[in-house]
């Protein structure tokens, strides 16, 4: 139904300007009848429009003066997406901006989707990929920092070294293959080919490695919060949300999904995960649940693993702990204003009272500790999504796979696999392939007009 509108209705409108009162709002147009649009709204006609050019015009609408305005038209391709587009400087109130843009709609532009400006730059070849989420990560950016690696990103950074790990592979590969279609003629050094390979794998790794700081940086640091059932989770997001967010029962099972939230502790900015208490159990629902806790756990920066004073550390804590105690994890004993079992564990722990907010200071102090030995460590790198993290890190698999393969002697055309999977995943990365699919999730985080 939506996909319809979008072929019959290409012209799409939007206020791109924040909601609220400011001096002067905007809204754009863009599509192939963005001019023409415009055009019947404008009170002086002008025959041979200059684009790039601003005019100053009333707009009017059946027959009543709208608003006064400045208006610049850009002629595609010579425009930020690509297309043919109309800026309209309005004046900044809600409904005057609203105005404006009803006139526009009415006229035959469509409402515009989410990121549907910068979507068009992107399928316009104006930006890639990666350039297109910094300009999310700018417009979200929370410190001076990480505006200035998503700014390094919108230049190209990130961009530019994928595109040079590409070009080092496409010369491997290209090796590689002359010698297995020429087996007699081409003699191979596999010792070179094994060394170059090698030497993109540590440039991804490193990438990997110093990309968790970009991520803290602009995104935050992902905290989860996990344990057996009953624990106090919930109470303790709670506490250090100062928001009633997650349902707190009395219940073992309470939390079936995993339940976010954000804040700034001491500086620092985190994304807190309240997951469902990990058990064994029969409940298809649970069971989804507890699986997305697991998730959670290979996610986060830093697991805090909740107990419960009123019944010390039983098997259940046991089998989490097995699942956790690879990562960094601090144990929090919870409920210690009750009768409290607390078993002494061998490494260091914290106890709070989520109920009373006992402790609760000294445990985020500790939290800020253990993660600013990863902030503050190392260099930073242009990461800036996760999804760029995730891809960088299928990339390295399949180097890794292939340098395996290398050193056990495996076939050339084997290798080549592996390769090629990688290089799927550089151009994955930079947008030089891509789904629908992909588009909307990244555009759907974007606000409607940019
Ligand atoms: N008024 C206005 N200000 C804005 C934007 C915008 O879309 N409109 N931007 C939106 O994010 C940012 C600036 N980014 C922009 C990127 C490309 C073009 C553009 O017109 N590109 C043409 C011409 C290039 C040139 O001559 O320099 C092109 O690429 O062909 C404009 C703004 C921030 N400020
Ligand atoms: N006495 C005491 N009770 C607490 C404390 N923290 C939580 N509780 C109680 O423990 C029960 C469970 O709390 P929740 O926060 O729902 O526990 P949870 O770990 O999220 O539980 P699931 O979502 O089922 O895994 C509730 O009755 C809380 O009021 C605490 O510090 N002291
Ligand atoms: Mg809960």
């Amino acid at each position: 139904m939506k996909e319809d509108v979008s072929l019959e209705r290409e012209t799409f409108a939007a206020i791109s300007s924040p909601v609220g009162t400011g001096a002067i709002g905007v809204v754009r147009i863009n599509g192939p009848e963005s001019h023409k649009i415009v055009k019947k709204l404008m009170s002086k006609r002008i025959d041979d429009i200059k684009y790039r050019m601003v005019y100053h015009v009333e707009l009017i609408s059946e027959n009543q003066i709208i608003d006064e305005v400045n208006l610049v038209f850009y002629k595609a391709p010579n425009s930020f997406t690509g297309d043919d587009m109309v800026e309209i400087y309005c004046h900044g109130g809600v409904i005057v901006t609203r105005k404006v843009l009803d006139a526009l709609i009415r006229n035959g532009a469509r409402l515009a989707e989410r990121g549907e400006f910068t979507r068009r730059a992107f399928l316009n070849g104006k930006i890639n990929l990666i350039e297109a989420e910094s300009i999310y990560r700018i417009i979200e950016a929370k410190s001076e920092k990480a505006l200035k690696i998503a700014m390094q990103n919108l230049k190209g950074a990130l961009g530019k070294e994928i595109e040079e790990l590409r070009e080092e592979l496409l010369n491997i590969l290209a090796e590689i293959e002359v010698s297995i279609d020429y087996p007699d003629d081409i003699e191979i050094d596999e010792n070179k080919i094994y060394m170059k390979l090698e030497a993109v794998a540590i440039k991804v790794k490193k990438k990997i490695l110093e990309g968790r700081k970009g991520l803290h940086l602009s995104t935050g640091v992902v905290m989860a919060i996990v344990g057996k059932p009953n624990t106090g989770k919930s109470t303790l997001l709670n506490r250090l949300l100062y928001e009633d967010r997650a349902i707190v029962t009395d219940i073992p099972g309470t939390t079936r999904d995993v339940i976010k939230g954000e804040i700034d502790i001491r500086g620092v900015h985190f994304i807190i995960a309240d997951t469902a208490g990990i058990r064994k159990t029969e409940d298809p629902i649970e069971k989804i649940g507890i699986e997305r806790s697991i998730k959670e756990i290979q996610k986060a920066d830093i697991i805090l693993f909740v107990l419960d004073a009123t019944t010390g550390f039983t098997n259940e804590d046991e089998y989490i702990y097995e699942r956790i105690k690879s990562y960094n994890y601090l144990p929090v004993w919870n409920k210690i204003d009750t009768n409290n079992n607390i078993k002494e564990l061998e490494i260091p722990h914290i106890e709070i009272s989520a109920l009373t907010g006992k402790g609760i200071r000294e445990l985020e102090k500790k939290i800020v500790e253990r993660v600013k030995e990863i902030i503050e460590s190392g260099e930073t790198s242009h990461v800036i999504t996760y999804r760029q993290y995730e891809a960088l890190q299928r990339a390295y698999k399949y180097l890794d796979n292939a340098l395996k393969g290398l050193k056990i002697g495996l076939e050339f055309d084997v290798i080549s696999i592996d390769i090629r999977k990688c290089l799927e995943e550089f151009d994955k990365l930079i947008g030089r392939t891509f789904s629908d699919d992909l588009l909307n999730t990244i555009f759907s985080n974007f606000c409607v007009g940019k």
